[in-house]
């Protein structure tokens, strides 16, 4: 059972106590289900069909594949992913579940049961991808760790398919991020929702629904030449958000690059820096970085 959390506003103190909702046998007024079991646990397991070969064919593994899971359980999820011929990590702390891991898989040409802390356990150094019911209170943790941070590094993550609190994905697939860190997520990846899970697809049933989140790079973002640009058309704009997001590309880029520009992205010339939305940056520090390659 997790600490109880103070009462806060902070976004921090918010996830963890939706991270204790979904990992505590508490029930909530706001939803229709009940936990079915006592989950002396706390941890709520996959139970539909839907839900996995959802998550399992949206990943298009092949054998040349790197997929790790990530909070694998007793194997919902690495089964399906191993019989797509992809090398499966599947990673876990707890150590009952870390055992039945081992019975299931300790044979399995394709599958490695790894013992870790998802906090800490080193990411592969090649492409990877993840497909993954992860633990609601890790859920910031983890993206932090796998999409770039305020300097442009990033792990090696190719793709994701995330099982996530539904009010989590709501808020990191906003279109108009409320926050420079999620901005940056969402400006170098897509994130979208593929669809809503239901509280009743796990066992025990948790308090609250959960999302099927999708992660793809956005082509044209890997490089750290226009990730600077990028991060820094955001940070500007994030430091004044009222400001024309003409001024924001102008003082990156320069005045006249801002003016080529701004129209080629389909924006207003007064359009306010905080009403842009993620995928329109995206494409503005594109073209200001091609505008600078192009100049003699
Ligand atoms: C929501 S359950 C998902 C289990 C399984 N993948 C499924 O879909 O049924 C999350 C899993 O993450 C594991 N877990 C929680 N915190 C962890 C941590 N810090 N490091 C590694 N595993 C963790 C739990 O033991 C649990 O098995």
């Amino acid at each position: 059972m997790p600490a109880r959390t103070p009462r806060s506003s902070t976004p921090a103190r918010r996830e963890a106590r939706r991270g204790a909702r979904r990992t505590s046998t508490r029930t909530s007024a706001r939803t229709a289900h009940r936990p079915s079991t006592v989950n002396h646990h706390g941890i709520h397991l996959l139970r539909s069909g839907t839900a996995v070969r959802g998550l399992v064919e949206s990943a298009c593994l092949g054998p040349n594949s790197l997929v790790l899971d990530l909070g694998a359980g007793p194997g919902t999820l690495t089964a399906p992913l191993a019989r797509t011929g992809a090398r499966v990590l599947a990673v876990e702390r707890d150590p009952g579940f870390l055992a039945r891991l081992e019975r299931r898989f300790g044979d399995h040409p394709n599958v490695r049961v790894v013992a870790g802390d998802l906090a800490t356990v080193p990411f592969p150094r090649r492409p990877f991808q993840v497909v993954a019911s992860i633990p609601y209170d890790l859920s910031t943790r983890l993206l932090r760790r796998l999409l770039p941070d305020a300097n442009g590094g990033a792990s090696n993550l190719a793709a994701a398919d995330l099982v996530v609190e539904w009010g989590f994905a709501q808020r990191v697939c906003r279109a108009v991020p409320r926050d420079l860190e999620t901005a940056r997520w969402g400006a170098t990846y897509e994130l979208r929702v593929v669809r809503r899970v239901r509280a009743a697809a796990f066992k025990p049933v948790p308090a609250v629904d959960s999302a099927h989140l999708r992660i793809r790079p956005r082509p044209g973002q890997a490089g750290r030449r226009v990730r600077r640009v990028l991060y820094a058309m955001l940070a500007e704009a994030f430091r004044c958000p009222d400001q024309p997001a003409r001024a924001v590309v102008a003082e990156v880029a320069g005045r006249s690059t801002a003016r080529r520009i701004l129209g080629d992205a389909g924006l207003d010339r007064g359009v306010r820096a905080g009403t842009v939305p993620v995928d329109r940056w995206a494409d503005l520090a594109r073209c200001a970085l091609d505008l600078s390659r192009r100049r003699p």
